[in-house]
């Protein structure tokens, strides 16, 4: 099990600070859709040059225009974009292409989905790496809920996942055993971001 940490609601300053702070615990880095619509495809580029070692995914969030974005953001460097899967199945068809054309990733972001018929046409047209995720503004409702496991199960998906994940909810999630998870506000709010990202990761090993 992998851990992916989230860049959201930062500037670039903090991101290379936490990023250098846990780059020991952390397996992929996510630079989130607000720091992108903040700092563009440098960001990305930047990142991926100092850590060119690192998996690097780009949570473009993509709805429209699959293969154009993610022509951007394999070009700066990204090795993974995310593309939504209420979107049009040719949206994420072109990105899948374009991705297997860089021999690079697309993860299927599957935010406010909840049928499993949807499931079942992204697998038929391809998919093979998806992301549960409770949004932001939703995680006021509450915790993650691992219920939400079930949208996937009986699928081959490789299967991330993501909302507000921390400390007290990582153990309920582990047991599920998705292939990452992903953790944004839990580590980079911390006042001490490398020892909770040590602690995740000690939890996940
Ligand atoms: O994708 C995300 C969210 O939609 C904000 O853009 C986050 O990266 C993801 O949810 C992980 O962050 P946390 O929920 O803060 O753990």
């Amino acid at each position: 099990m992998k851990l992916q940490l989230a860049l959201d609601r930062l500037t670039r300053e903090e991101c290379l600070r936490i990023v250098k702070e846990t780059e020991q615990e952390i397996d992929l880095i996510e630079v989130g859709t607000g720091v992108i619509k903040e700092y563009g495809m440098a960001i990305v580029r930047e990142i991926k040059k100092i850590y060119p070692n690192k998996t690097i995914v780009a949570d473009m969030k993509t709805c429209d225009a699959g293969g154009h974005e993610a022509k951007q953001a394999f070009e700066a460097g990204a090795d993974i974009v995310t593309v939504m899967a209420f979107s049009s199945d040719l949206t994420i068809k072109d990105t899948m292409k374009v991705a297997e054309e860089y021999r690079k990733q697309a993860m299927v972001d599957l935010l406010e989905v909840s049928s499993r018929d949807r499931m079942q046409q992204l697998e038929n047209i391809g998919v093979n790496l998806v992301s549960l995720h409770v949004g932001k503004d939703k995680q006021q409702e509450g915790n993650f809920d691992t219920e939400l496991f079930s949208l996937v199960k009986g699928f081959e998906f490789e299967v991330t996942v993501a909302g507000g994940i921390n400390l007290d909810t990582l153990p309920d999630i582990i047991q599920k055993k998705p292939d990452t998870v992903i953790v944004g506000s839990a580590i980079t709010k911390a006042s001490n971001p490398q020892q909770i990202a040590s602690e995740m990761k000690r939890l996940i090993d």
